[in-house]
């Protein structure tokens, strides 16, 4: 699990250590752990380091002061270094080993700036340390035009980010531009929020997270990320006297005649993500359609009540004049089963639902909740804070809510946030929602009673539902990443995704198979 905290809780644990007058030693871990990750990086490039250029943007705070330390590290490998020094004053101490170091310092000013920019985009590497965790608001005067001649610059070599690109909010993700955008961003003590949520983790490139010696000081984390591990405990696997009722039955309400693929999609998505049986309720030349390219389905008629599930997939592919699905949709999310709600369903839901309701709008969608909600964010409002948007929409509606997007957020009510980014840009193409609606309604047919393996990873009570609904975007993301490598990093279609899914699902539970494997191999009989 990758966890994520904002900036206050991350000063806060640094608190013990400076009031012990350590500040000093967490800053050389810091600037030590910067400049070894750039090395590395250089390294894995195969580029040389001695001799090759430094540039370090350096601001007048503690941010500057690592890139300043980090400089002097590198200069100490033989790189030629330059400090850019943004400000009206740098970090004293930083500043002073770098210069000890042999590395050459100039003050930015607009007179600077032509020959600075030029030599900044000239640079094999450029630290942004200009603003961390300590920033109010975005880089300002000279700073801001050196970073936006430098982020359109034609060439420029390695960019690596000092804890976090400087105007990225570290709490929210909120980017006041101009930002330089960073091939690698190397943070400090644990991962910010900003960096796992768009539109922030725009500009953080792949993140390293560097220890310095605050982590058994950090609380909750603000922000998680299921990763291989976490994956393969919260996958369920059927008992070895399963039968498919036993295994979780999933309806699935979704699909119109103006939409009939939405219905065909969800259930190839359902099938592929391990439940032991779909129903589908729908309209009759939609339930041919879906009997047709889905066989293993059963198509149902009558009413939610009538129809025996685990779960429910409301929504895809419905308008609002599909009045007979719509009551099937509000039956559903009455019933007090697991449903997930999707599309067709965002508008027609009541006021106040439950964690156990996943709500899955993209950007636009979640906009128009809003908007009947009474508030007045738009798309654009949506999208510049996507980290903010989910959480609101979780503690307005009280169900857990799953923002789609490069970055896909999933908020339960009383707080606990998870941050998916395991997919391509290849995954934005129609009906790729309707397939992930499939995914998440099959894990929540699959639930049952079991809060066990939750807890494992720390996921208490209420919060299951949006791990559940996390591990479906990260094997949905996943699948439609394995199809479009199957295919050489080619294009994808909705239905590609679901094909590549059982696999996708086969590689990540082989992970917790070896480790079970290795547990006992010691001191069992393998059977
Ligand atoms: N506190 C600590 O012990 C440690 C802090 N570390 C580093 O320190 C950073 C936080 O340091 P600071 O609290 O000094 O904060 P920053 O370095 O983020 O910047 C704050 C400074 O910039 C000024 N400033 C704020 N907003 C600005 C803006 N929009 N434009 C221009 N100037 C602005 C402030 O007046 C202040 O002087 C972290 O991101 C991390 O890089 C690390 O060295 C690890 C240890
Ligand atoms: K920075």
């Amino acid at each position: 699990m990758i966890s994520a905290y904002t900036g206050t809780q991350v000063r806060a644990a640094e608190e013990p250590l400076l009031a012990a007058g350590q500040g000093d030693v967490l800053m050389r871990r810091a600037a030590h752990g910067l400049a070894g990750a750039v090395v590395n990086e250089l390294k894995s490039r195969g580029s040389r380091l001695n001799g090759s250029r430094v540039v370090v943007l350096a601001g007048k705070g503690n941010n500057g002061g690592d890139g300043l330390f980090a400089g002097a590290f590198l200069a100490g490998r033989g790189m030629r270094t330059t400090a850019v020094l943004t400000g009206d004053a740098a970090h004293p101490a930083g500043l002073a080993a770098f210069e000890r170091a042999g590395g050459r310092v100039q003050r930015l000013s607009e007179e600077a700036l032509p020959g600075l920019s030029d030599e900044a985009a000239r640079a094999d590497v450029v630290i942004d340390a200009v603003l961390g965790t300590g920033a109010k608001g975005g880089l300002r005067g000279s700073a801001a035009d050196l970073v936006e001649a430098l982020a359109g610059a034609h060439r420029r070599g390695l960019v690596v980010a000092c804890d976090l690109p400087s105007g990225v909010d570290a709490d929210t993700g909120e980017a006041t531009e101009p930002v330089l955008p960073a091939d690698l961003t190397v943070t400090f003590g644990g991962a910010k929020n900003g960096l796992l949520a768009d539109p922030g983790a725009d500009f953080a490139g792949r993140v390293v997270v560097v220890p310095i010696g605050i982590e058994e000081h950090l609380p909750e984390p603000s922000l998680r990320r299921l990763e291989d591990a976490d994956l393969a405990r919260l996958l369920p696997h059927p008992a070895r006297r399963a039968q498919k009722y036993s295994r979780g039955v999933l309806g699935v309400v979704a699909g119109s005649e103006d939409y009939p693929g939405a219905a065909v999609l969800a259930c190839r998505g359902a099938l592929a993500a391990g439940v032991g049986m779909v129903r589908y309720l729908g309209p009759p030349s939609v339930a041919d359609l879906v009997r047709r390219s889905c066989p293993e389905v059963v198509c149902s008629t009558g009413t939610v009540s009538e129809n025996r599930v685990q779960a429910w997939l409301v929504g895809s592919g419905m308008g609002p004049h599909d009045h007979e699905q719509l009551t099937r949709a509000r039956d559903a999310i009455a019933s007090d089963l697991p449903v997930v709600a999707d599309a067709g369903a965002l508008p027609a839901l009541p006021a106040m639902l439950a964690p156990h309701v996943v709500l899955t709008p993209h950007a636009g969608e979640l906009a128009s909740l809003f908007h009947r909600l009474g508030h007045g964010e738009d798309r654009e409002a949506v999208e510049a804070g996507t980290l903010a948007a989910v959480r609101q929409a979780a503690v307005r509606t009280g169900a857990t809510v799953l923002l789609k997007g490069a970055t896909t957020l999933v908020a339960a009510p009383w707080g606990t946030t998870f941050s998916q980014a395991d997919g391509t840009p290849w995954l934005a193409t129609a009906g790729s929602g309707d397939v992930l609606a499939g995914v998440i309604g099959a894990l929540l047919a699959q639930a049952g009673p079991d809060v066990g393996r939750f807890s494992e990873v720390g996921i208490k009570g209420d919060s299951r539902w949006a791990a559940i609904a996390a591990l479906g975007a990260a094997l949905h993301g996943r699948a439609g990443r394995a199809a479009s490598e199957a295919a050489s990093g080619g294009p994808i279609a909705a239905g590609g995704i679901a094909d590549a899914l059982p696999e996708t699902w086969g590689k990540v539970s082989m992970l917790s198979n070896y480790e079970a494997w290795k547990r006992n191999s010691h001191s069992q009989p393998l059977r």
